[in-house]
């Protein structure tokens, strides 16, 4: 049984009993979102992210989701990927199609992926730029505050450093403002060329989840979520803040372990 709470701007917070439920939950929570997107303006823009993401959400490809989802309707983003070649075992790309895309019909032009021929920073020129395409005939929404893309799914991991997407910390992009689409060349874990949505298009979708499991967590979700004091190191991952949007943690007992559960109103 999940518990479930809300924490002011910090959003809602959903513990899971075990990885089986969480996965369960994520997938009806996809699906309900998918139904609602595609009724509301006739398409579903989703944004991945790598790690263990993709497997956690695998139970989209099985019944019922696999025949009652909309799939024609999907487009699909990745709100970082690794530059590298699309065959790579490091591709964020390759395990999303592995896991994902080639178990059900999504439509193979709605499938937004990097261009992995080119150098990082041209890769997230080009990316940024087929999204400004997307945006102007409204596959993709756009944010009423600031011309943002509104993705209506934004699924984000988070490392046990606090990262999400490829933004680590300390990292100059954290403050990119103008960009969409930005690029490191130096990430702290390999592949160390990465490109990855800002935080100012994080923060206009309609939804964002973020998916943490494991003990090696539990430090960062703490940090993210709990009223630390300032002279804690706030993470990457506690900046994201839909500013229209709605945030939500499926999170297991592990990456839980050190939230301050007496700041939860159930
Ligand atoms: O490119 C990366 O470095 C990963 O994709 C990364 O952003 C991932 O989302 C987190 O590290 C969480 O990964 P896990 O869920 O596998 O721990």
């Amino acid at each position: 049984m999940a518990v479930s709470g809300a924490r002011d701007n910090r959003g809602e917070v959903r513990i899971h009993e075990s990885l089986d439920e969480l996965s369960a939950i994520l997938a009806d929570y996809i699906a309900e979102l998918s139904e609602a997107s595609v009724k509301e303006r006739g398409a579903f823009a989703i944004a991945l992210s790598g790690g263990s993401l993709v497997g956690l959400i695998g139970k989209l490809c099985e019944a019922p989701y696999n025949k009652t989802v909309d799939w024609s309707k999907w487009y699909i983003f990745w709100a970082d990927e690794r530059v590298v070649a699309k065959n790579h075992t490091d591709s964020n790309y390759k395990q999303a199609k592995d896991g994902l895309l080639s178990k059900v019909p999504i439509v193979p032009s709605h499938v937004h992926s990097i261009n992995d021929s080119v150098s990082a920073e041209e890769a997230a020129e080009e990316y940024e730029f087929s999204i400004r395409q997307l945006v102007k005939t409204r596959v993709v929404g756009v944010s009423e505050i600031g011309d943002c893309p509104k993705f209506d799914l934004i699924l984000l991991g988070m490392g046990p450093d606090g990262h999400i997407a490829s933004l680590f910390p300390n990292n100059s992009v954290l403050n990119e403002r103008d960009e969409w689409v930005t690029f490191i060349t130096d990430s702290p874990e390999p592949p160390p060329e990465r490109i990855t949505f800002t935080l100012p298009v994080i923060n206009s979708a309609s939804n964002v989840a973020m998916v943490v499991t494991g003990d090696s967590k539990a430090e960062a979700v703490h940090l993210a979520i709990d009223d630390v004091g300032h002279d804690c190191p706030s993470p990457p991952a506690r900046m994201v803040q839909p500013m229209k949007g709605k945030l939500v943690w499926f999170l297991d007992k592990p990456a839980a372990s050190k939230l301050d559960r007496s700041q939860f109103s159930e």
